[in-house]
């Protein structure tokens, strides 16, 4: 990348909107904006404003004006990139937009690459690669779990528990080199036993970061659930009153739902990706039985099952041999429709699940206890908002394998390998975590980190 040149995009959504934004960056972004808009105030100009102020204009191009718009400077380095920048604000609007990105590169602006101006911030020293890979977190983030864990990422948490754990890797092996060198027989297995100690800490440490970010993509992927039940129990009553509308057809005619139904959703803080199937029970009907096949490997593949049972009714064999299908899967039995009878008492389905509702698909009592049982059963209870979590597959594949590495050494130095050896592993698992943080990360893995970005952030 050309840090000399200045890029142009624009960074807000290309639809109409109150407000759209064309950013500039680089040593000419302010020259070019100030050959873009003419001020109204004519002693003013956006070359000549301090840091951290604006202006009102009117737009410009070859054809004349075409736009009224604010214009915000400030001055390097202290902008986001770290560069010069101008934020040209005009009305929302693809072609408003579109027109005064034009007159930008006629300008002499260049296009900026997705991620480039985080990209920018990162070479000048702004943002750490993990910091910046929070920046696409918080744009991402779809509810307040997600946006806490990128806002704490953002503000530097999990760089700073990396380079902690980073930290203890380097002493660890600058004792170890030093025990190499002058070695002393006979203390050896002391030495190896607190060696160790301490690098079973670390392993134990990057433990939990992994496991904390396999429970909190939940929260970002949204939790894949199936609803099934016997037919007429009320799952397309709960897949509408989850997704706020009418999207499943209800009628009281059993064997209603037989395509499989896909809704994402918010239910309170967590983001389920919702699929009403078909009421499984036995049929001679060549569609509803491909309906029932359909349910049953939707709710294999699901990660998590609610079983939606009548309470009108006793619990019938059917529910018990649905319930029993499922045994191992994260599964919540659902007993519906408490409204208009309680004959299902959560004893009897305490053998098959362990999470019971009792609720009103129809007027949505209970869906509370819902959500509250969704972060039970996939273990979200205890994840608290704002801990330093990894947030990117990338960050969790260089945890993984600085963890892997620590395995290594550890079962190296159960199996009385030279102190050599050990230090080699423990070398690599600090490389994997400098990646992480992107101290030692390479230009192409830098790319990869931006290239995912959109463009004009
Ligand atoms: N108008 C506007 N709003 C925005 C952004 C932006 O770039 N422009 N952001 C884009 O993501 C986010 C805010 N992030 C920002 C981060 C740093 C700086 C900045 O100017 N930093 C300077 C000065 C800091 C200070 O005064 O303390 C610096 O770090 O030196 C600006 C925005 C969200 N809102
Ligand atoms: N009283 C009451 N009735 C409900 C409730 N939930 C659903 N029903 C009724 O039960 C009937 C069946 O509802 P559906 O949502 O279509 O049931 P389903 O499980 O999707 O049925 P199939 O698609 O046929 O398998 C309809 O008449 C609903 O109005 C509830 O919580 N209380
Ligand atoms: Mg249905």
């Amino acid at each position: 990348m050309d840090s000399q040149t200045t890029i142009a995009a624009i960074s807000t959504p290309l639809s109409p909107a109150g407000i759209g934004m064309v950013r500039l960056s680089g040593p000419h972004a302010l020259d070019i904006a100030q050959r873009l808009v003419r001020p109204a105030d004519p002693k003013r100009s956006p070359a000549s404003l301090p840091g951290y102020s604006g202006l009102y204009g009117r737009v410009y191009d070859q054809d004349g004006e075409f736009d009224e718009a604010v214009v915000f400077v400030y001055r390097a380095p202290k902008s986001y990139t770290g560069e010069d920048v101008a934020e040209v604000c005009c009305h929302g609007g693809a072609y408003l937009l579109r027109r005064t990105l034009s007159r930008c590169f006629q300008l002499g602006a260049s296009p900026a690459g997705p991620g480039e101006f985080t990209k920018r911030a990162f070479l000048n020293g702004k943002l750490s690669l993990t910091q910046a890979e929070a920046v696409a977190g918080l744009i991402a983030a779809q509810g307040s779990q997600s946006a806490a864990a990128a806002l704490a990422a953002r503000d530097g948490a999990l760089q700073q528990r990396i380079e902690r754990i980073a930290q203890n890797l380097v002493h660890l092996s600058a004792s170890l080199a030093a025990w190499i060198d002058y070695p002393d027989e006979e203390q050896d297995a002391v030495f190896g036993e607190r060696l160790a100690a301490q690098m079973r800490q670390e392993q134990q440490e990057l433990h939990g970061l992994l496991e904390g970010y396999k429970r909190g993509r939940l929260f970002r992927d949204g939790i894949v659930t199936a609803i099934v039940g016997k037919p007429n129990v009320g799952k397309s009553t709960l897949m509408n009153l989850l997704s706020g509308r009418q999207k499943s057809i209800v009628t009281a005619i059993p064997g209603t739902t037989r395509d499989v139904v896909e809704s994402r959703v918010m239910l309170g803080d967590i983001l389920l990706e919702l699929a009403d199937t078909a009421g499984i029970r036995e049929t001679d009907d060549p569609v509803e039985a491909a309906g029932v096949d359909l349910a049953r490997s939707t709710a294999r593949t699901a990660q998590l099952v609610l079983v939606v049972l009548d309470s009108t009714d006793r619990l019938q064999d059917e529910d018990r041999k649905i319930l029993e299908e499922l045994s191992g899967k994260p599964a919540i039995a659902v007993i519906n429709k408490t409204d208009a009878g309680q004959n299902i008492a959560p004893q009897e389905v305490f053998p098959y699940v362990r999470e019971t509702v009792a609720m009103s698909a129809q007027s949505g009592d209970g869906v509370q206890q819902l959500e509250e049982a969704v972060l039970r059963v996939m273990e979200l209870d205890q994840l608290t908002p704002g801990q330093d979590l990894l947030i990117s597959e990338r960050q969790l594949l260089c945890a993984q394998a600085a963890h892997d590495q620590l395995a290594e050494a550890l079962e190296a130095l159960e199996n009385g390998m030279t102190f050599d050896a050990i230090n080699v592993c423990l070398d690599c698992a600090l490389d994997e975590l400098l990646v992480l943080t992107g101290q030692r990360a390479s230009e192409a893995v830098v790319d990869e980190v931006f290239s995912k970005f959109c463009v004009g952030k």
